[in-house]
């Protein structure tokens, strides 16, 4: 699995993996550049705009220059702007200065009074992960003034001005895509920043993911490579106890759609057998809309053990405490909670103590908070769950965009699929019903939340295809099986 380093930790890994390969300093950076040019020309093959590269003095700056040459070898009308004398340049940046082709437009700017075509193409290679404070004076100048400009707009790395592993302070670059070399850097994953990344992709440089682990194992970057070793292999002869027996409890007074888009996630999942235990007023929606699913009057249930998994909250409404403590009391296995039960929770902590071990908790940002109290910023929500999860030794499944999940001993996986356009009510109800399905079909909780989370994303990929804004839950779960089959998972 992908790591996700520290910006200090980056110049390490560089350094121990260009003496295991015994390959140049200049060589990496020449592979992150062509890396990135691969994307740009995905985007802006056969653009007529003129393409201006901002460098600064590092090896982003190194990046910028090769990235330069690199487009320009290809015929395109390239300007480079520095600030710096190369002389106080880091060494690759230097080797590559001068590799730059006698058309590339080298221009030298101490106070940056350069005029900007409006309708070129921006690069930013100012800073990377070596940035250690705010910007300021000339680098200030230029970004502000970038940062008016209506031209496209690509950051290298990470967008000049933000810190590889905290929040921004003052200004930065408002890229529209970044392409950050290797892994996503840390704070690429904050909400706050999200105006100044655009799109994010991760371009390859070819250092194995082994290679990354040796340097970080508690963050890392969910990619579709992951999958397909965690998801369940069945066989000619599975029958449909085997896909699992699953109770959903939920769509309580009125609340019924909650409850049936999970049940129907859950099928498209891949369940055996789907009940729903609700209030009556569930029944006649349930059957209209799910008749695959079974009705079950909880005041029949008999066993909680006849079950292989449980997912409880959606539509869940305020039932009374104990009722939600009877049933965590009766099964021992990992379950998953969400919405109402979460809030149940919050209000009763002395839940808590009956959540059986390795259970799974979704919480979207309001429920977090109403569980752990308000964060300043999502690297302090962040560092909550991570200590949630561990204390409890549950599984936290903070949802949003890179929805990140805590694992009880304190990794987190942030997932790489989804999109805004997931941004729509049932779409955690639907992830429930994910969880639930895979969890009753035998999958470790860990690879249930990492599965379940994934596809879910891919699937909201898969709806905004045809969908866009319009994307609704069920569309979601129309989409499910299209992930099945694109990962080639039967
Ligand atoms: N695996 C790797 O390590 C690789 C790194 N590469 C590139 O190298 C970058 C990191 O390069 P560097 O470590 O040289 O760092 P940067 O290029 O980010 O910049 C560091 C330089 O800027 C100065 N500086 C920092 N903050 C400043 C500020 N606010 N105002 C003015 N000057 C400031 C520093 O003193 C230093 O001279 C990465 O982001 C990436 O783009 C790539 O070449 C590929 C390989
Ligand atoms: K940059």
């Amino acid at each position: 699995m992908l790591s996700i380093l520290s910006g200090n930790q980056v110049a390490k890994l560089d350094k121990a993996y260009i003496q295991s390969e015994n390959i140049s300093s200049w060589e990496l950076m020449e592979r992150a550049a062509l890396s990135f040019v691969r994307d740009f020309f995905k985007r802006f093959q056969n653009s007529k705009k003129k393409i201006f590269v901002f460098v600064g003095p590092g090896n982003n700056g190194g990046d910028g220059l090769a990235i330069a040459r690199l487009i320009a070898d290809r015929g395109y009308k390239v300007s480079v702007i520095t600030f710096s004398e190369k002389e106080k340049c880091s060494k690759d940046y230097v080797i590559n200065f001068e590799k730059l082709p006698e058309n590339t437009g080298v221009i030298l700017e101490k106070d940056f009074n350069y005029e900007l075509a409006e309708d070129g193409i921006v690069i930013d290679a100012l800073f990377g992960v070596g940035i250690n404070r705010p910007l300021e004076g000339v680098f200030l100048k230029a970004v502000k003034r970038l940062n008016e400009l209506h031209a496209n707009k690509i950051a290298v790395d990470i967008p000049s001005g933000l810190p590889a592993d905290e929040l921004v302070e003052g200004e930065a670059f408002l890229a529209e895509l970044t392409v950050s070399f290797q892994f996503p850097k840390f704070s690429l994953l904050f909400p706050e920043h999200a105006k100044y990344i655009g799109e994010l992709l991760v371009a390859s440089i070819g250092i194995p993911e082994d290679f990354l682990m040796k340097f970080e194992r508690r963050r890392f970057f969910m990619q579709e490579s992951d999958m397909l070793p965690r998801h369940k292999k069945f066989h000619a002869f599975s029958h449909k106890g085997d896909f699992g027996r699953i109770l959903l409890i939920g769509g309580r007074r009125g609340k019924a759609g909650a409850i049936i888009l999970s049940a129907r996630a859950a099928l498209r999942t891949g369940s055996g057998l789907v009940h729903v235990w609700a209030d009556d007023s569930a029944v006649i929606p349930l059957h209209n809309n799910c008749i695959e699913a079974m009705y079950l009057d909880g005041e029949k249930l008999v066993s909680m053990d006849d079950f292989d998994a449980l997912g409880i909250g959606p539509g869940l409404g305020q039932v009374d405490v104990s009722e939600l403590e009877g049933i965590l009391k009766s099964f021992r296995k990992p379950l998953v909670l969400d919405a109402d039960a979460l809030n149940l929770l919050s209000e009763n902590p002395q839940l808590w103590a009956n959540l059986p071990e390795n259970s799974i908790l979704t919480p979207h940002l309001k429920e977090f908070e109403r569980i752990s109290g308000k964060a300043k910023n999502q690297m302090e929500r962040l560092e909550k769950a991570r200590s949630l999860a561990s204390d409890n030794k549950v599984y936290l499944v903070l949802k949003g965009a890179f929805t990140c999940v805590s694992a009880p001993d304190g990794t987190q996986y942030f997932n790489s699929t989804g999109n805004k356009h997931m941004a729509t009510a049932g779409s955690g109800d639907v992830l429930t019903g994910m969880l639930t399905a895979m969890l009753g079909q035998g999958y470790s909780p860990l690879d249930a939340c990492l599965c379940a989370v994934f596809h879910h994303g891919l699937a909201g990929q898969v709806a905004s295809k045809t969908k866009g804004r319009g994307t609704i839950a069920s569309d979601i779960i129309e989409s499910i099986p299209q992930t099945f089959l694109d990962l080639g998972i039967d």
